[in-house]
């Protein structure tokens, strides 16, 4: 059996199953999937040191917003995220312009990693087309003032910008991902990266319809 440690242990491939599961057939989002998805990275973030610890609490944070609705008493109305949106908006829980009685909602708060979402669809991009030589730490930062940056306020920007320093070097970083030799990494870069843009792109749109991209 395996030990707590060995529980712990990223791996990429198990990712990359959860986010294959994340659509059905008519592609809305499992909400699910989309947090499984999300607890397998933050595995991986853990295990770069306690530096990115402010990040990973914050993304357990919302992880267990989301968890918490998905079994709570309502639970049937979060199996997706467009049932989500759907079943906050017409019951009025979502703070739309100024933070208020719903702080929390499971939209807004969604929202936070699907920005984050986007931020890891470019870095792993940039990781699987980058040569061995390449620094983690500039594809992360380029990665990040692309996205993510831009909804954070200078203190959290210069914070991650400081861990992104630490990032070790890309040999290092793809052996972390437990998948075998750097070429079968890339490969299966190759295979995810597509996958989270369908995801990024299909909760895009629907939050952009309901004008719900700016929640605060
Ligand atoms: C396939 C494996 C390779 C890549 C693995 C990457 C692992 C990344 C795991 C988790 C990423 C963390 C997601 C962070 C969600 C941030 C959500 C957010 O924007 N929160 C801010 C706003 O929230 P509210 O205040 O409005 O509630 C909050 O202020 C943020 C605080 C923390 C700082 C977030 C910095 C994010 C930097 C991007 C992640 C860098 C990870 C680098 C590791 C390679």
């Amino acid at each position: 059996m395996a030990g707590p440690q060995e529980e712990q242990k990223f791996c990429l491939q198990e990712v990359l199953d959860t986010f294959k599961l994340c659509l059905s057939e008519k592609k809305d989002v499992y909400l699910e999937h989309y947090v499984a998805g999300w607890r397998g990275l933050v595995k991986f973030l853990n295990s770069l040191g306690s530096v990115f610890g402010f990040i990973s609490k914050d993304a357990v944070n919302k992880i267990n917003i989301l968890v918490t609705y998905l079994h709570g008493e309502n639970g049937s109305q979060y199996v997706t995220v467009q049932s989500m949106v759907k079943y906050e908006l017409e019951n009025q829980l979502v703070d739309l312009t100024k933070r208020g009685s719903h702080p929390e909602s499971g939209c807004r708060t969604l929202l936070r990693l699907h920005r984050a979402l986007r931020w890891l669809e470019l870095f792993l991009e940039r990781l699987r087309t980058s040569s061995e030589d390449s620094k983690t730490s500039v594809m992360c930062s380029e990665a990040y003032n692309e996205s993510l940056s831009q909804h954070h306020p200078w203190v959290v920007r210069k914070a991650a910008g400081m861990a992104f320093c630490v990032l070790p070097g890309r040999p290092a970083f793809l052996e972390v991902m437990n998948v075998g030799p750097p070429e079968q990494v890339v490969a299966m870069l190759g295979e995810a990266v597509p996958l989270i843009s369908e995801v990024y792109q299909i909760t895009e749109e629907l939050y952009a319809q309901q004008n719900l991209l700016d929640l605060p």
